[in-house]
């Protein structure tokens, strides 16, 4: 194989390293979802997740090879410390793929030799040989990453990714694990790599890198410039930290500076070829699924999939752009799936023109899914005139895409007002099917409704992040709410849409606190199986 390919390959980690965001946890169900979009927007490769991290982690690998890993699908890789029993499990847990790729990983800098890994420069350079042979037992397509590349003392880097190459790594990725370099370094280290690796013509170079400087799209460009061929990225920049490189920001520089990339690519500079596989136009569809299913909130002037992205609200800007679009447009909206937002339902839409619409917004919805999501549609079109597409993609993120719904809300009411003591009363349904109704006060209605909420699930808990933002326009406009709530030092996120707001902030809470639920019984069926296996050794 040779680095030499004129075409970039994407290679999305927002279901590994992206899941390391604070909070982000995501179910198997959800991990799926989001693999489905994936694999529409087009990436090459899916890092779908680190399965010896946990039964869930292997189950949610396992489920995407096997569901998303098709012939015609994109090739799932899966994380693994340069250890036996990690690359076993995610070798068995990449079995059903059919494609597969094992992403195994030790540290090189000095920093994380003595103090993490306590191993000497010789002990690392005998366990990468060894490893990515074990690896290679497993699937022919292997990645190795000296972890902290960019931190690393470059010649013995060098000497390490020489051998993992000898052993059979097929691509080999350098990671700015801190977010340390900038792009004239990190550009300066894939070139290294490039003139003192003797073998580094039988891998492709990776890289794979964190924003703790806001660097990491800059330092991705950079080593384009000097080689490398496959960019290891997150939808919406989430993960470790401060993030990972966003995919959406690195595709769309790629797709609009084409003319600048090519020659580094070694094509014509006014090729027209475009330079990834990724499918632009589903760019803002996935960003939006991921920040709902992650709670991970888009700020409003993020490159690209920010609500203000492609806004312009000053008037020199605004008669500019009726003049002439490019005046102030470096893309067009429409490029990256931004529709007008045309008013394209009312109440008197039918079953076949909403199942028509949501599938040409990339929703596939099973038959009872599309029953309920249209039924939630007839409610809300009942009250807003006007449905859109953004009030069809929070109808369905908010019906169909939730955590298993163990507590359910049945019913909340407020009383408030600017001489009123805020109560509220609710009911929920708990997981047993019983009905319990309690009511609480408090300093406004959603401080009401979130203690009387407490006081029926009775699991303590920290409210950290509370928001609240129209999807469209207007009076009659639906409220989306997500929320992050903190139990014992893990955060669980939480969405609802509805043209109540105080509704959609009572079920945004219940659907993170399900969550916080569903992962309290799931340790304690660990603890249990554990106690149960402990005395018989
Ligand atoms: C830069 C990155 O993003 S790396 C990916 C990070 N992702 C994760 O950590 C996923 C979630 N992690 C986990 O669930 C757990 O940490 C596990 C299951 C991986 C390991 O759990 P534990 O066995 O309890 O180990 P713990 O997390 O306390 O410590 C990590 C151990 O792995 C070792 N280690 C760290 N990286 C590597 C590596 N690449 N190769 C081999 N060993 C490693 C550490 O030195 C430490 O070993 P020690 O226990 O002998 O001191
Ligand atoms: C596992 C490696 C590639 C990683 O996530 C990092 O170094 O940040």
């Amino acid at each position: 194989m040779s680095n030499q390919t004129d075409r970039i390959i994407i290679f999305d980690t927002t279901l590994r390293d992206g899941e390391q965001s604070p909070g982000a946890s995501l179910t198997v169900e959800e991990k799926l979802t989001i693999a489905r979009a994936l694999a529409r927007l087009g990436v090459d490769i899916i890092e779908a997740g680190f399965p010896y991290a946990s039964p869930g982690d292997f189950q949610a690998v396992q489920k995407i090879a096997e569901t998303v890993g098709t012939e015609n699908g994109p090739r799932i890789c899966g994380l693994a410390r340069a250890s036996t029993k990690d690359i076993k499990a995610a070798g068995e847990a990449l079995k059903p793929a059919f494609k597969s790729r094992i992403h195994t990983f030790i540290a090189t800098s000095d920093i994380h030799l003595k103090h993490k890994l306590k191993k000497t420069r010789s002990e690392v350079l005998d366990i990468v040989p060894e490893m990515v042979a074990y690896a290679k037992t497993f699937t022919d397509d292997i990645e190795f990453s000296p972890e902290d590349a960019g931190r690393s003392d470059p010649e013995f880097m060098y000497q390490v990714l020489e051998t993992a190459i000898a052993a059979g790594a097929t691509t080999v990725n350098i990671p700015d694990t801190v977010g340390y370099t900038t792009p004239s370094e990190f550009g300066a280290i894939i070139k290294g790599i490039k003139d003192n690796v003797p073998n580094i013509d039988q891998a492709i170079i990776s890289v794979h890198g964190h924003d703790d400087l806001g660097l990491a799209v800059a330092n991705f460009l950079e080593a384009v410039k000097n080689g490398a061929r496959q960019l290891e990225c997150t939808i919406n920049g989430i993960g470790e930290r401060a993030g990972n490189a966003a995919l959406e920001e690195l595709v769309m520089a790629l797709h609009v500076r084409r003319q600048y990339f090519n020659p580094f690519l070694g094509r014509a500079v006014d090729s027209t070829e475009p330079l990834t596989n990724i499918n632009t136009q589903e760019i803002y569809k996935t960003s939006r699924l991921v920040s709902n299913l992650t709670g991970m909130i888009v700020q409003p002037n993020k490159a690209i999939v920010g609500a203000n992205a492609f806004a312009h609200e000053s008037g020199i800007h605004q008669d500019g752009v009726l003049k002439n679009k490019l005046t102030y447009e470096i893309m067009d909206a429409e490029s990256i799936g931004l529709t007008n937002n045309q008013i394209v339902l009312g109440k008197l839409s039918g079953r076949n023109a909403f199942r028509t619409r949501l599938s040409e917004l990339g929703f596939e919805l099973s038959d009872n899914d599309l029953n309920n999501a249209f039924l939630r549609f007839k409610e809300v079109a009942d009250k807003k005139k006007e449905i859109t597409d953004w009030d069809l993609e929070a109808i369905v993120n908010d019906e169909i895409q939730q955590a298993p719904e163990l507590f359910r809300l049945e019913l909340v009411q407020v009383s408030c007002g600017d001489h009123a003591v805020s109560t509220a009363t609710v009911t929920l349904r708990n997981p047993e099917g019983k009905e319990l109704t309690d009511a609480a006060i408090g300093t406004g209605p959603v401080d009401a409704v979130y203690k009387a909420i407490n006081r029926v699930v009775n699991v303590p808990n920290e409210l950290i992040e509370f928001s609240v933002k129209s999807v469209t326009a207007g009076i009659d406009a639906m409220g989306e709410v997500t929320i992050r709530l903190r139990h014992e030092g893990r955060t669980y996120s939480g969405y609802a849409a509805n043209t109540d707001i105080i509704t959609a902030s009572a079920r945004a809470y219940i659907s993170a606190l399900n969550r916080l639920y569903g992962a309290i019984q799931e340790q304690s069926k660990v603890n249990s199986s554990e106690a149960v296996l402990t005395p018989q050794g």
